[in-house]
C-alpha cells in the first residue's frame, strides 16, 4: 500500500493507495495530522509521498519522522513522468504538478487544463505531448470573501452559504454574488479562451471548493475531487525503484 500526503494551505490530505486504487481520504489540519497514526495501524504500507506548499510546524515534522518506511518528498528533483517547463522548478507549489500528472494519466495523448480550488485557483496548462508548461495562481474562494472584508472599512465577512442572486441587492447579496460570479466567470473565461487555442483541450477541476455552474461549458469538466492524491500516487509509484 501508498501513504500519500498533500499538505495544503488550508487543509492537509492524507490517502490510502493499493496500486492506482483509493481506498481511504482523511482530512486534516495542515499544523496536525490527527489522523496519520490511525490509518497508519490500519494497513499495512510499503511506501509514502509527502507534498508540502507550505513550511512544515514541528508537530507534523515530528509525526512524519517516525513513519518507519521510505518517505519520497517531493520536489524539483523528484524524477516526473511529465516533462516541468516551468522556468523555476525550485518554487513551484508541487500540488499543482501533481494535479498535472493525474490529469495526464487519465488522458495521455491529450491537451489539458485542470483547474484547482483550493486556498488559492490555479490553472495549469499540459500538451499532448505531455509537456507542462506552467499556469496562473489567483485567489480561491475564502480568500475573496475575507479579502473584501480586511481590506475595506465597511464590508461584513459574508459566508458562502446563503441567498444567491445574479446581481446582488443588498451589500451581503452583492458580496457573494460578486465572489462566486467572479470564479465563475474567471473559469468559464479561462476554458474558452483555452479551447480556442486548443479545440481539442479536456477540462479537470479539482480542489476543496465545489461550486455550481450554470453555463453550458459544465458538460465538458471532468470534475475529481482527488487529482492531486492521485498524481502524487503515480509520482510515488513511478519512483518505485529510487526510493
Ligand atoms: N471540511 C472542510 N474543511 C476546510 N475546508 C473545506 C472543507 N470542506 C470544503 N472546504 C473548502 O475547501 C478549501 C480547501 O480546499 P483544498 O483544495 O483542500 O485546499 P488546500 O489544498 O489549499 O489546502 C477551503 O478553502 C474551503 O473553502
Ligand atoms: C499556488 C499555491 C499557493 C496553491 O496552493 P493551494 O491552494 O493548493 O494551497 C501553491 O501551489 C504554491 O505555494 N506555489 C508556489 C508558487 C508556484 O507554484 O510558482
Ligand atoms: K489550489
Amino acid at each position: 500500500m501508498n501513504l500519500v500526503i498533500d499538505i495544503g494551505n488550508t487543509v492537509a490530505k492524507v490517502a490510502v493507495f493499493d496500486g492506482v486504487s483509493l481506498l481511504e481520504v482523511a482530512y486534516d489540519s495542515n499544523r496536525n495530522l490527527e489522523h496519520l497514526s490511525d490509518i497508519y495501524s490500519k494497513y499495512h504500507f510499503e511506501k509514502a509521498i509527502v507534498a508540502t506548499v507550505i513550511d512544515l510546524s514541528e508537530q507534523v515534522l515530528a509525526q512524519l519522522a517516525l513513519l518507519p518506511i521510505p518517505v519520497l518528498w517531493l520536489n524539483e528533483t523528484t524524477p516526473l513522468p511529465v516533462v516541468n517547463l516551468y522556468e523555476t522548478p525550485r518554487t513551484l507549489g508541487y500540488d499543482r504538478m501533481a494535479a498535472v500528472v493525474a490529469a495526464n494519466e487519465q488522458f495521455p495523448g491529450k491537451d489539458i487544463l485542470v483547474i484547482d480550488a483550493g486556498t488559492c485557483i490555479t490553472y495549469e496548462f499540459v500538451d499532448a505531448e505531455g509537456r507542462y508548461h506552467g499556469g496562473n495562481i489567483s485567489p480561491g474562494m475564502q480568500m475573496r470573501f475575507r479579502a473584501l472584508h480586511q481590506f475595506t472599512g465597511r464590508l461584513p465577512l459574508v459566508q458562502r452559504e446563503g441567498r444567491e442572486l445574479p446581481m446582488g441587492k443588498d451589500t451581503e447579496t452583492a458580496i457573494r454574488a460578486g465572489v462566486l460570479k467572479g470564479m465563475e466567470y474567471e473559469i468559464s473565461g479561462y476554458i474558452v479562451a483555452m479551447k480556442h487555442k486548443y479545440p481539442e483541450l479536456l477540462v479537470f477541476l479539482t480542489g476543496g471548493d465545489d461550486f455550481s455552474f450554470d453555463t453550458n461549458l459544465k458538460s465538458i469538466i471532468f470534475a475529481d475531487r482527488f487529482l492531486v492524491l492521485k498524481g502524487l500516487n503515480r509520482i510515488l509509484n513511478y519512483n518505485n525503484d529510487k526510493i
